[in-house]
């Protein structure tokens, strides 16, 4: 079922430039969740923090029983095969076609023969629908491809951790559907704890099962779904709703002043969208953990934003 990563208190700066402080949130096992926030306010540091590719300045990433942070290079590097990277732009190498880069993993980690390889390169590519492509150079294929192509190589170890960051950027609308539907698909199959750091909000209100937002230096919110998509605060009112009104300007939070202003010209906050539905696996089954809509927020009193949990009018007529 994938593995838990508990995280406490965790604060990163570089230099005397903070970048988000006491940062505490827990990563059900098997579940999916969504890191959201403005540009610049640190996701990918976040990321980079987990996986030990930073050092935090303090706090705590509990894996297994054990403090990642704590932990002496050779365990690191041992700890670190639990986790499988999607990076920005797939980070493939580009002058290894698409095979060499997907069993690339293997080939520095394992003692597995090159027809042990062939087989596992040849599972995850068709997992990711990349049979075929094997003899292409990245650049030779589209950015959806290479994309698709990263997440093969971060599957090749069998994570028991995934981290996509910016996973449907540069993608466009459809590339990102189906590349959503790819990692619903592949949480459900694999044993694997999912995190997912997007700008898309339809992405972070359908695919997954918790969501969090960083925010001027802390972690505003985590938890379940429909605890964010349901939430009043003003900043994440603004970022679901994809607004200049509320707290959050163009390069940093807004002050007292701008805030007043707002509201003296009469701009408000727009209502909270409807919550969809979530994105089920294309084979009809259930989510690895699916859970009846509108359980949270029945479970504590929340009246969830008129419309939701509605499946879309062309899908109730199909
Ligand atoms: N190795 C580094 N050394 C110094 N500063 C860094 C380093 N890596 C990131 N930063 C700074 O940390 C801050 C957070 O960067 P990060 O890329 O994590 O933001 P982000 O939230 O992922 O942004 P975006 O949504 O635009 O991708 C930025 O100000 C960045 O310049």
């Amino acid at each position: 079922m994938g593995v838990e990563v508990r995280v406490e208190g965790l604060t990163k700066s570089f230099g005397r430039t903070p970048v988000w402080s006491d940062v505490s949130l827990t990563l059900p096992a098997g579940e999916i969740s969504v890191l959201l926030g403005p540009s610049g306010t640190g996701k990918s540091v976040f990321l980079k923090t987990l996986v030990g590719l930073l050092r935090p300045d303090r706090g705590s990433i509990w894996i297994e029983g054990r403090d990642l942070p704590a932990l002496p290079e050779r365990e690191l590097y041992e700890v670190r095969k639990l986790f499988g990277v999607l990076f920005q732009d797939g980070a493939l190498f580009g002058s290894m076609d698409i095979y060499d880069n997907v069993a690339f993993p293997l080939r520095e980690h394992t003692r597995m023969t090159e027809a042990q390889i062939r087989v596992i390169v040849g599972e995850k590519l068709d997992m990711v629908g990349l049979t075929g492509a094997e003899r292409k150079l990245p650049g030779e294929i589209s950015g959806g491809m290479r994309k698709r192509a990263g997440l093969a190589r971060a599957l090749v170890l069998d994570p028991q951790i995934v981290l996509f960051d910016e996973p449907d950027s540069g993608l466009d609308p459809v590339r990102t559907a189906y590349l959503n539907q790819l990692i619903v698909d592949l949480n459900q199959q694999l044993d694997a704890t999912f995190l997912i750091v997007t700008h898309d909000i339809n992405t972070a209100r359908t695919v997954p099962d918790n969501i969090g937002l960083i925010y001027h230096g802390h972690l505003a919110m985590f938890g379940p779904r429909e605890m964010l998509l349901s939430s009043t605060e003003p900043v994440v009112r603004q970022f679901l709703n994809a607004q200049r009104v509320g707290p959050i300007g163009m390069s940093e939070e807004k002050d007292a002043d701008e805030l007043a202003a707002e509201a003296a010209s009469g701009q408000r906050l727009a209502a909270l969208p409807p919550i969809p539905v979530q994105l089920r696996p294309s084979d009809g089954g259930p989510r690895r953990a699916e859970r009846e809509p509108g359980r949270w927020c029945a479970a504590h009193g929340v009246n969830p934003p008129p419309g939701s949990f509605r499946l879309p009018a062309y899908e109730d007529r199909a």
